[in-house]
């Protein structure tokens, strides 16, 4: 299995407990509106802690509250999409994708921006750029920080119809082309079920 989770922690007044096994191409985790969703990917990002469980992702220990192991999010091998594409408004698109990217440029860079259909916005400043544009340059993003595993979370609300179907192809060129592992979040029954490999029921 790619995607071996155990966490549970409490969140506010929740208690948050999530479990599963996945392999690798697309995993959709499907729930309710405050049924921590976003708080599982947290935890398996390394941006919350679980007070108890174990993460292993491709038979690598990222969390192990017995163990004692909590690798640090940025030596997790994880490429994190947020909710809001939270691109930094005082670059340019360019810089946005080339901050953080460390080695990853020339050619990858070029077969990236080409397969997310953004080659066309490298000048451009984030607040000119549509809800879907962004959102495809938020993947890029993470893509190029040569990640292991890509989380998504919901990366197609708040979009229209034609918007989503924009979003739902590149994300199947990520899972099919890029062969990417990834754990997307969505409420939507539809969406889990045309991208997923595998759906686990919050
Ligand atoms: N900062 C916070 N303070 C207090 N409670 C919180 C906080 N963040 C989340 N919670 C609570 O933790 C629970 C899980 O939230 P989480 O955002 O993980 O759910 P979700 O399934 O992703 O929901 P949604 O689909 O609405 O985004 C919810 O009951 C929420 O109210």
């Amino acid at each position: 299995m790619f995607f071996e989770v155990d966490v549970e922690r409490q969140v506010g007044e929740a208690w948050v407990a999530c479990r599963f096994s996945a392999p690798d191409g697309l995993t959709v985790l499907f729930g309710p509106s405050g049924a921590g969703k976003t708080s599982t990917l947290h935890m398996i990002a390394g941006l919350l802690t679980p007070s108890r469980g174990r993460i292993v992702v491709h038979d690598r220990v990222l969390f192990d509250s017995e163990a004692r192991i909590d690798v640090p999010p940025e030596r997790r091998g994880v490429g994190y999409v947020f909710q809001e594409a939270r691109l930094f408004p005082h670059m340019r698109v360019a810089a946005n994708l080339h901050y953080g990217a460390g080695e990853k440029h020339g050619e990858d860079f070029e077969r990236l921006t080409r397969v997310l259909g953004i080659a066309h916005l490298l000048d451009r400043w984030p607040r000119t750029l549509s809800g879907g544009e962004a959102r495809r340059v938020a993947i890029a993003r993470a893509l190029l920080s040569d990640p292991d595993f890509l989380l998504l979370d919901e990366p197609l609300s708040s979009l229209d119809k034609a918007r989503r179907e924009e979003i739902m192809r590149v994300i199947e060129r990520v899972r099919d082309d890029l062969c990417i592992p990834i754990l997307m979040v969505t409420h939507d029954h539809d969406e889990a079920k045309r991208l997923a490999s595998q759906i686990v029921a919050l």
